[in-house]
């Protein structure tokens, strides 16, 4: 099991610990398919919202907060019913902008993880403006249910009456459902960059027509990448490199195994995020942040 859950798995109760022990080896990120929920429900006894309640505890152990100390810790279960756990996540040092909040990294966790939408999603504090406003982004996202701890659940729409959504904007394709925005580039043989294309291309950049993606390599040749998801009040958007950054986190990598860095973004975009990326990356590596910018096909 890996240490920086030594502790949370101490506070659950001993038969849920003892299957969970297994299942949080070192290869663990926070993902649980269905079936493995399905064992653990029926293996403990426990009700699905007692599970996942006390599952609230692993997934706050996958946080980074050098600068709260506060840790939050969401599930977002997808249409698949596979669950995907996410933490909030500060950059050291860097403007309070650049965090990471646990429901955006649950909800990035299942959209990288090819889900097409969240049915319910648990978290262990209330969920600020921010994330209520990220999640009203979401297909569907005003019936998403939200559960918290001693609280009836309740859909975003309760949480959030009246809300702003990308509808008011004229965008009818919201975040989660499949985006195609192919992109080329003249160098076919590195396979980093062949990997930040694709993600770009699913990128959701419906405001700005930025589609692009970070991918970040390590010493050890794994990658881990992030696209870009726009949001129509704009400043809940998640920026790629964010993105990438909780996927690296929530994998147990350290930072300084970051062996490469690369943005690719679309041509046709209204803005760039080279400036944005290199800010939060030099917060937790010192490599420098290669760029492509590439066109649509
Ligand atoms: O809905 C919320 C509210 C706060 N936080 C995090 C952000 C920051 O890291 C810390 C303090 O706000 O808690 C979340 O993850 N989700
Ligand atoms: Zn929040």
């Amino acid at each position: 099991m890996q240490d920086r859950f030594i502790k949370q798995i101490s506070l659950l109760p001993a038969d849920l610990a003892n299957e969970l022990v297994p299942l949080l080896n070192q290869q663990f990120s926070g993902h649980l398919d269905a079936q493995q929920v399905a064992t653990l429900l029926q293996k403990t006894g426990l009700t699905k919202a007692e599970l996942m309640f006390q599952l609230l505890n692993i997934a706050k152990a996958l946080a980074l907060a050098p600068i709260s100390h506060f840790y939050v810790g969401a599930i977002a279960e997808g249409n698949s019913g596979d669950i995907y756990m996410g933490a909030n996540i500060e950059l050291p040092g860097r403007a309070l902008c650049h965090s990471v909040h646990a429901e955006q990294h649950a909800i990035s966790h299942a959209w990288l993880s090819g889900e097409s939408g969240i049915r319910d999603i648990w978290i262990n504090a209330t969920p600020c403006g921010h994330c209520r406003q990220f999640m009203n982004e979401l297909v569907d996202g005003g019936k998403i249910n939200i559960h918290l701890p001693d609280t009836k659940a309740q859909t975003l729409q309760h949480y959030l009456p009246n809300g702003f959504g990308p509808k008011d904007l004229g965008i009818l394709q919201p975040l989660m459902q499949k985006q195609q925005h192919e992109l080329y580039c003249e160098d076919h043989n590195d396979p980093l960059i062949i990997e930040a294309l694709d993600h770009a291309s699913l990128s959701y950049s419906p405001y700005s027509h930025n589609h692009s993606a970070v991918v970040l390599e390590m010493a050890d040749g794994r990658t881990y990448s992030g696209r870009y998801a726009e949001n129509a009040a704009f400043n809940p958007s998640m920026m790629p490199m964010q993105m990438a950054i909780a996927s690296l986190v929530r994998h147990n990598q350290s930072f300084a195994d970051i062996k490469r860095a690369l943005l690719v973004e679309s041509s046709v975009g209204e803005l760039s995020l080279i400036d944005v990326s290199s800010d939060a990356l030099l917060s937790v590596s010192a490599v420098p942040l290669e760029h492509i910018v590439a066109e649509p096909v």
